[in-house]
This record gives structure tokens, sequence and C-alpha cells, in this order.
């Protein structure tokens, strides 16, 4: 399937970042296009006129959108490299923890930075199991993907540079509490694929500050 390559998408977006990865594992050449979310372009509009967020992957004359979706296809389209495994039951695994991340692990984390009073300390208590839960599930693999860099592991590295900001505001340490995917994190760091998507993490804390404040958060 060939087409030109475009990637809609936000500097600072785990969700982006996701896209990004998977398309440096499989060494896809794309057009970067940074969005602006307060001013949204006419092409992000009407390429995903359903939710109207980025990412966005156009390949020539089609749109795909959400992440993992996204993910899931550019792992159908280029072949090589594949990050979800072959065998069914295996897949359903991944896609289940890859859901996971996002229905527990960026839920209880962004409640840590949008909630006021106890809230934080409760969504920290939620986001730290949960990512002891995929401790468990993680056991003595290098990867969530085994040897190498997986589905579940590009729905999660993302948010790696996201975990000194909720640190900072549901007063925790990842290391102290879940050293597994502390060191699973800095492995994943090692690869090029990650690293060139990795964002400095105060960048990201002046981000959530910056969104503390439009959104009344504070
Ligand atoms: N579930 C979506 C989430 C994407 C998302 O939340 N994108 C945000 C930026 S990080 C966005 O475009 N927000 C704009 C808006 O809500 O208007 C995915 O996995 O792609």
């Amino acid at each position: 399937m060939g087409g030109e390559v475009i990637l809609l998408d936000v500097w600072s977006s785990p969700f982006g970042v996701r896209v990004r990865i998977a398309l440096a594992e499989k060494g896809v050449k794309y057009e970067y296009r940074e969005e602006v979310l307060d001013n949204k372009s006419e092409l992000l509009l009407k390429s995903n006129p359903v939710h109207k967020k980025i990412p966005v992957l156009i390949h020539g004359d089609k749109c795909v959108s959400e992440s993992l979706i996204i993910v899931q296809y550019v792992d159908e389209v280029w072949k090589n490299s594949p990050l979800l495994p072959e065998d069914p039951y295996e897949r359903a695994v991944a896609r289940f923890w890859a859901d996971f991340v996002d229905k527990k692990v960026y839920e209880s984390a962004t409640r840590i930075w949008t909630r006021k009073g106890d809230a934080p300390a409760e969504a920290a208590k939620d986001f730290i199991e949960s990512l002891k839960i995929l401790e468990s599930s993680l056991g003595d693999k290098s990867f969530f993907g085994g040897e190498k860099l997986g589905f579940v592991d590009v729905a999660l590295v993302p948010f790696v540079d996201w975990f000194h900001a909720y640190e900072v505001h549901g007063g925790f340490s990842v290391a102290a509490e879940c050293p597994k995917i502390d060191a699973w994190a800095k492995r994943c760091k090692e690869k090029e694929s990650v690293s060139m998507a990795s964002q400095d993490p105060e960048k990201i804390l002046m981000v959530v500050e910056r969104l503390k404040k439009k959104f009344g958060y504070v």
C-alpha cells in the first residue's frame, strides 16, 4: 500500500509519541505536521471529524485516528519489525494490556494533576497500583513484547516522560514504588525509536502547569 504519509500531531502528546515510535520502528518516512489545538487546521478537522483530536495518520487518501488504532494500522501495513505477536491469543493479550494503559494508567495519571483536595493522592494510589499490575505482567521479560519492543511497550512508554509531572503533583516516586517499571523505562530509552520521540520531563511539567491554569485545575 503506497502513498504519502503525514502525521498530524502535537509535540507533547503521549498519544502522538506512540505513533512516532511505531513509525520509527518500521523505518517509515513521513511528514510531521505540528498542530495548534486552540486553532486546529482544516486538515485535522476534515481528517478526524468525529473526535477532532491528534494524532491522525494520513496515508495517501486514507486517514486513521486514535493512537492505538494507528499503531495497529502501521503494524499491519509495514510488516517489518512486528509490534504485535503473530499468535491470535498473544495478540489479544497485548491488546488487553494496551487498553489497560489507556483505561487505568492514563486515567489515574490524569486525575493526579486535574483534581483538587484529596483526589490527587487517591489518584496517585490508583496510578501506582496500575503500574504494579503492569510490573506483574512484565515479569522477568526485558520488554512487554519479550526481548524486543512490542505493542504494549509502545502504548506505555510515552507516559514515562510525564512521570516527573505526576510525581510532582502526586508526591511519590515511580523508581521507589515500581523499580521494575523504572528499569524497563531505562531499557526502552536505549532504543533509538524511543529516545528520538522522548520529551524533556521538565518541559512536560511546564505543559501540565500551563494546562492546569488554562482549565482552572489550580
Ligand atoms: N484516545 C485518543 C486521545 C488523543 C488525545 O487526547 N489528543 C489530544 C491531545 S493529547 C487532543 O487532540 N486534544 C484536542 C481536543 O480535545 O480538542 C488517542 O489515543 O489518540
